[in-house]
């Protein structure tokens, strides 16, 4: 790996540490980035028709949203943080430096490939690293799209994308990193994490979870609806963090469906396929047919209908899908909603706790008590009351996974310290030098066990 020898180089060289070094190359990006909008919203179209509206909200403008943030805060954020001095060390003071790793690896997954691949990176240079991006194969327009931004913005010793797919990764993979940022399925993630302890590497992994969306008989279940419909089906309901499976109490149930079913026509129009520009398609055959796959011998209450030459899944909802059945065996990453009654507190145990810890959880209901409930009994990686998905959208809030769902989380500032090494320094003064730690240790044990209440 030439390049990543070029990098060390460089890295070596002190240049990324220089604070207008790095203002600098997140400048030029946000500029490129602004510049190409219309090229990055083509590419995620080519790929699998992303609408624009999405490909501006939920793709670039997160990402420059990122980066302008990071150029009006990263000064402070990289500055040594005094803390307290602990008297033993009198006479001192007492620093945290935030210290880059070096050479940072990201790998990115293919359904939010612009922003999922771009938001890392933004920390890592933002902290002072050099960065390998590895983006997804799967959405090739926009892996193109990407590489020709990098390399117009940044030196190739500083930031350099490599594209291609399992086997680009593997051999990234087998390097030695100072970092890797990966985002993708729990199942990667520990292929991932195995080769990082080769090199007792640090690693951020953003996996998948099965994200359960609660709706109890007290919510207010029009405005529920809505906000289900908009979570789940969003890019083609490729989301890792939109509601998986809907638990709905028993007594609001029938409610609920009209009003999903109310919801995905206002949104999606009554000739779903006609909804070529508002709803994406499945990234590709092997996922479309996935998803299909996982339909069979469901009782489906609306949608269901497909198109095979487009990849073309319309929002579906299924009934009572049995915990043992295809669909409730893993994360669907699909626009196919479960909808699952409950009674009590146990039914909803029942489901919840028979996957790993979720990426996100969501709950729609008037109880505080009930709130609480689920957001203190359960964990998750991070969610909502009374909405879906927008966890996402507040840098100040970290963003990640727990258990199977991931490890680390970004975003912001979450970001700058993810790719900074916390370096503790103590400054001593030399006017004074109490001898008390000093052998021959002749103080009275009695004066021992009284300091012992001071440490
Ligand atoms: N926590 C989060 O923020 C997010 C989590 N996800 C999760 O990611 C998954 C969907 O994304 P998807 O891209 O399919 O995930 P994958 O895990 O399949 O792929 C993620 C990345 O890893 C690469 N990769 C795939 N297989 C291997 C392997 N055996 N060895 C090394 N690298 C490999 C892929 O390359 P290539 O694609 O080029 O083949 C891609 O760049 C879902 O589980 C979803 O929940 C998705 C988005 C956000
Ligand atoms: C709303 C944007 C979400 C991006 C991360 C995910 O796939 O959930």
């Amino acid at each position: 790996m030439e390049l990543l020898q070029q990098q060390r180089k460089f890295f070596n060289t002190q240049q990324t540490k220089d604070l207008t070094f790095r203002k600098k190359a997140l400048q030029r990006l946000e500029q490129e980035i602004e510049a190409r909008e219309d090229a990055i919203c083509d590419a995620l179209y080519a790929d699998f028709k992303k609408p624009i509206f999405e490909s501006l909200a939920l793709e670039t403008q997160i990402v420059l949203a990122e980066i302008r943030l990071a150029i009006k805060k990263f000064g402070r954020w990289a500055k040594p943080k005094k803390v307290s001095a602990s008297w033993v060390n009198f006479p001192s003071s007492e620093w945290i430096y935030k210290e880059p790793y070096g050479s940072i690896l990201v790998i990115a997954p293919w359904n939010y490939p612009f922003q999922l691949a771009l938001a890392p990176v933004i920390g890592a240079i933002a902290a002072g690293n050099t960065v390998f991006l590895k983006p997804s194969e799967m959405a090739p327009n926009t892996s193109a799209v990407l590489k020709e931004i990098i390399e117009s913005v940044c030196l190739p010793e500083h930031v350099t994308v490599v594209e291609g797919g399992v086997e680009i990764s593997q051999e990234l993979l087998a390097q030695r990193w100072d970092y890797i940022f990966f985002t993708g399925s729990t199942q990667v993630g520990q292929i991932v994490y195995k080769s990082a302890a080769k090199h007792l590497t640090p690693v951020t992994l953003e996996l998948g979870g099965k994200n359960p969306c609660i709706v109890d008989h007290s919510a207010k279940v029009k405005l529920a609806a809505k906000r289900i419909v908009w979570g789940k089906f969003i890019n083609g309901g490729q989301t890792c963090i939109a509601p998986d499976y809907i638990l709905v109490h028993k007594k609001v149930k029938g409610e609920l469906i009209r009003a999903l079913k109310k919801s995905i026509t206002e949104s999606y129009g009554s000739d779903i396929e006609g909804a070529a520009e508002d709803l994406a398609r499945i990234i590709n055959a092997k996922h479309y047919q996935r998803l299909k796959g996982l339909l069979i011998g469901e009782e489906i209450l609306f949608g269901g209908t497909y198109n095979d030459s487009d990849n073309y899944l319309s929002p579906t909802l299924v009934n009572e899908s049995a915990l043992e059945s295809k669909l409730m065996e893993d994360e669907i990453f699909g626009p196919i909603l479960p909808i699952i009654s409950y009674e009590d507190k146990a039914d909803i145990e029942k489901y919840i706790s028979r996957y790993g810890k979720p990426l996100a959880a969501y709950v729609f209901s008037k109880s505080k008590k009930f709130q609480d409930y689920i957001t203190e009994a359960y964990s998750f990686g991070g969610g909502a009351i009374n909405d879906t998905v927008v966890q996402f959208t507040n840098p100040r809030l970290p963003f990640g996974g727990v258990g199977s769902s991931g490890m680390g989380a970004y975003h912001g500032q979450h970001s700058f310290e993810v790719f900074s090494h916390h370096k503790s320094v103590v400054k001593r003064g030399n006017w004074i030098d109490p001898s008390l730690r000093y052998p021959p240790y002749n103080l009275p044990l009695k004066y021992i066990k009284m300091l012992k209440k001071f440490l």
